[in-house]
This record gives structure tokens, sequence and C-alpha cells, in this order.
């Protein structure tokens, strides 16, 4: 289960997308489509890599929340959850990275 503030964004989002462009940034968003939106989730990425590189602790936090925000604005548009992500995380447990990569087949 998603933490609450995710839940209640989720559900805002859902709420907001039918709502007008004029007073939601979500519905305005949302109207200028797919493309726009997994825009925005680079330009949020690159944000939080330059307040990283700037040693921006509050930044990377700021810039984090943007992505986040974004990235559940992407998943309402594409009908996925947060869940979707930490039911992904939850089966990679105990994995390592170095021996998941191992594992793949060769090109
Ligand atoms: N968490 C957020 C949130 N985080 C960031 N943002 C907005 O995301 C935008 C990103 O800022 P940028 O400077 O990158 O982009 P911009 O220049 O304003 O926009 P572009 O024209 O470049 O797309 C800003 O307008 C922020 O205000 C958010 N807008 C809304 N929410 C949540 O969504 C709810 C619904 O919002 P509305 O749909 O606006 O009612 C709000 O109550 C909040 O809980």
């Amino acid at each position: 289960m998603a933490d609450p503030i995710i839940q209640r964004l989720e559900a805002i989002i859902a709420e907001r997308r039918n709502a007008s462009p004029d007073s939601s940034y979500v519905a305005k968003l949302t109207a200028r489509g797919r493309s726009r939106i997994a825009q925005k989730i680079g330009e949020e990425g690159v944000e939080t890599v330059i307040a990283a590189m700037r040693d921006d602790g509050p930044g990377v936090i700021s810039e984090s929340a943007d992505l986040v925000f974004h990235l559940l604005v992407l998943f309402a548009d594409m009908g996925l959850s947060w869940d979707q992500v930490t039911a992904e995380l939850d089966a990679r447990e105990g994995t390592s990275g170095i021996a998941e990569k191992a594992s793949r087949p060769k090109e």
C-alpha cells in the first residue's frame, strides 16, 4: 500500500484531470498530452541532477518532489499506479544489481 500522501495525490490527480485547465495545473498538463507529461519528467530529472551536482540537498528534495508528482501525473494518464512501482521494488528485493546485470542475455 502506497504512503498516505501518495494515495491522496493519486486521488487528487485523478479528480483534477477533469478540472478546468484554467484552474488546475494537472488538467492543463494533461490536456497538452502524454509527450508533454513525459517531457516534464525529463526536465524535473535534469533539475534534480543539477541540484545534486551543486551539492544542494534541499534542492534535490524539492526537485525530487516535482519528479514524483509528475510521475504520478504520467501514471494517471497511463492507468498505472505507484503500488505497481513498489511491487516491482518488492520483487527485486534481495537480488544484487551486479548479479542481475550479469544474468542478462548477451546482446
Ligand atoms: N504536488 C503538486 C505539484 N508539484 C509541482 N507542481 C507544479 O508543477 C509545475 C512545475 O513547475 P515548472 O516551473 O517546472 O513548470 P512550469 O513552468 O510552471 O510549467 P510548464 O509550462 O513548463 O509546463 C509548477 O506549476 C508547480 O506548481 C504541482 N502542482 C500540483 N501539485 C498537487 O496537485 C494538486 C492539484 O493541483 P492543480 O491541478 O493545480 O489543482 C495540488 O493540490 C497539489 O497537491
